[in-house]
């Protein structure tokens, strides 16, 4: 998944370097041309993490898909450009290793196999779009390369292909055309079903949502959104009411899905939520076709509790011919043509190629996917408290009860450290990560991390504790803060009323060390379940032997409590992931009060 692979980046000492202005690091070194510095003549394979090209040369961009031609020119102007498109993967593999930087959309594969045949020349790959998960991120961190994005320039296109799908569905546009171009006049056939006055249910209400629901209003339609993550005053600004994912599904005519795919929305429409739809619900989908299970889809649309779907985008692209859904009567599809339109072309080719050129350039790009940024001593240093500062991220944002919509994060350092002598952007940028990356289909690393909170209205601010003792290391605890929202474990709500977790770096290992006002000790490394019980005996052994009887392995446990035999809260670290009927039984467990099992 994209969000371990930029941790490994980040965490990566070799790619660490970088992130070092390259010039000042490759000075010392001659014979061949960087950034304008001159460096030995040994192997380009020997140093393939940095922007190196031989003295006279211009570096080499392969275009493997086409790209508008805005963007053509702006590549032109700063290196030679050879555009070759519909390239086989065994061509791909000969043509990289004669190339600087590699441009594609999501129709090319960008496999391990392309990093390895690149020898490492290869340096940045361009993805002229949002979704990168055509590119093998991991292998490209591995082998030093910088991978850039388009995140923007296609979010009209999508959203406006979003509303073409739902009103040629709503009409039958598709099936009357070609039913006229077959001789045909089936003017009671092809009746369709009005908009106005229906409920549409925008499923993911980021950048693309957003914008179909503005335009759905336009239509006249009522418009509610599902989205656990976005804020609802944002929302509230365009009219359109946050809801709970069933009741979204309950209440909808028509379902328009804008959520990334993610392990959470993987196949989120199946058999058991299809059957939760009103009788003839009509469904769009221009996100990505794994969030909807296919088969289900074609099930639910022969039992009529779908009365039509429209699809851009497929879990195989292109789908299978004989594919059912795609031939199924009630379906309108299209070939991925949500980026599809000559502005959105031309924007995503301009936003990609200025970021490709600056890349090359050694400049810092705002749409880096996995660009290390911190010199590697720093980087070094903060190692474990980077893993600590994105696993408490993660764990505050799933706190957050679904709807509340995060706005307010406070972190703050304990160090003994002067102010000065602590950057602890990277340490934001990693709480950040750890808090957008699981929800979004955005990738955050120090480069952006800033930037998309603040895209997303989510305002973090920094304070800094500090603490008598050793200044020796960087930072006693960390601490974040979550104002304004429920959660959906009420004890991790602190005295001052924030979702509050805190943690540590213990023997090199990152601990969780509050929830709320509750102290507890359980390492950061597998996942964790939170129970809050009155303390009493045998509460350990109870839960203990539930995961036991599964073979889920407990790496820690402990219990924080206000006083003997009082309110308490027991952290218990699981190597594995229960299944649903054991945390069934952990929240059955009679003096559980409530309980919360957090993946990390
Ligand atoms: N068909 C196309 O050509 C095309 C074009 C652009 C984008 N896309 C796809 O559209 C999707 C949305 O893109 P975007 O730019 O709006 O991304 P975004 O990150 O701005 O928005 C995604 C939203 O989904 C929400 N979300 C995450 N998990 C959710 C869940 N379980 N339930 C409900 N909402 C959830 C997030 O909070 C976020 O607000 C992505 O999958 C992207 O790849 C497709
Ligand atoms: O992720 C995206 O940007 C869209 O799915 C568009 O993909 P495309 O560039 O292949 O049209």
């Amino acid at each position: 998944m994209a969000a371990s692979a930029s941790s490994t980046m980040l965490l990566s000492s070799k790619s660490s370097r970088a992130s070092l202005s390259w010039k000042n690091q490759l000075a010392s070194t001659s014979a061949f041309r960087v950034s304008g510095v001159t460096l030995p003549r040994r192997s380009l394979r020997q140093c393939p993490r940095f922007i190196v090209f031989s003295m006279d040369a211009k570096p080499t961009v392969l275009v493997a898909e086409k790209l508008g031609e805005a963007g053509l020119k702006l590549l032109k102007e700063f290196a030679n450009v050879d555009c070759s498109y519909n390239l086989s993967p065994e061509e791909l593999c000969t043509k990289i290793s004669l190339c600087d930087a590699l441009v594609v959309r999501s129709g090319t594969k960008v496999t391990r196999e392309i990093f390895e045949s690149s020898g490492g020349r290869l340096k940045v790959v361009g993805r002229a779009g949002v979704g990168i998960d055509n590119v093998d991120l991991a292998a490209a961190t591995e082998h030093g390369c910088l991978v850039v994005n388009a995140p923007t320039a296609n979010t009209v296109a999508a959203a406006e292909h979003g509303i073409a799908l739902l009103t040629a569905m709503a009409r039958n546009v598709a099936q009357a055309d070609a039913s006229v171009k077959a001789g045909k006049w089936l003017r009671n056939k092809y009746v369709g079903v009005s908009l106005v006055g229906k409920t549409l249910a925008v499923m993911g209400f980021g950048k693309v949502g957003s914008e179909v629901a503005r335009r759905a209003k336009g239509l006249g339609m009522h418009v509610i959104a599902h989205d656990p993550y976005a804020p609802a005053d944002r929302a509230r600004a365009i009219g359109v009411q946050l809801v709970s994912f069933d009741e979204a599904l309950a209440s909808a005519d028509f379902i328009s899905l804008h959520m990334p795919l993610t392990p959470a929305t993987k196949q989120i429409l199946n058999d058991e939520t299809f059957a939760k739809m009103k009788k003839g619900v009509r469904i769009v989908n221009v996100a990505r076709g794994g969030v909807i299970d296919e088969e289900a889809l074609v099930r639910a649309l022969d039992a009529g509790i779908v009365a039509q779907a429209a699809l851009d985008v497929f879990t195989v692209e292109p789908p299978p011919k004989d594919s059912k859904l795609i031939q199924h009567e009630n379906v309108t599809a299209t070939p991925h043509l949500g980026a599809s339109t000559t502005e959105a072309q031309e924007g995503v080719a301009i936003e990609v190629a200025e970021a490709v050129v600056g890349a090359l350039k050694g400049e810092l790009s705002a749409t880096a996917v996995n660009a290390p940024m911190v010199p590697a001593e720093v980087l070094l240093e903060l190692k474990p408290f980077v893993v600590l500062a994105e696993k408490l991220g993660r764990l505050a944002v799933q706190l957050v009860a679904g709807g509340s919509g995060v706005k307010s994060v406070k972190v703050t350092y304990g160090s003994a450290r002067a102010p000065d002598d602590l950057d602890t952007r990277l340490l934001r940028a990693m709480i950040t990560k750890g808090m957008i990356e699981p929800i979004s289909s955005v990738f955050i690393n120090l480069v952006n991390a800033d930037f998309t909170a603040k895209q997303r209205g989510l305002q973090i601010s920094e304070e800094r504790l500090l603490l008598d003792g050793s200044p020796e290391s960087p930072v006693e605890f960390i601490q974040v803060q979550i104002a304004n929202v429920e959660s959906k474990f009420a004890s991790a709500i602190s005295d001052s009323g924030e979702i509050r977790v805190e943690g540590r770096v213990k023997d090199g290992v990152p601990h969780l060390t509050k929830v709320g006002s509750f102290e507890v000790d359980v390492s950061l490394e597998g996942s964790i379940i939170l129970c809050s019980q009155v303390d009493q005996p045998g509460m350990i052994g109870k839960v203990g032997s539930v995961l036991g009887e599964e073979n889920v392995n407990v790496s820690f446990m402990s219990v924080g409590r206000v006083a003997p035999r009082k309110q308490a809260v027991m952290a218990i670290g699981v190597d594995e992931q229960p299944s649903k009927e054991s945390l069934k039984r952990i929240g059955e467990i009679p003096a559980i009060q409530e309980f919360v099992y957090l993946g990390l």
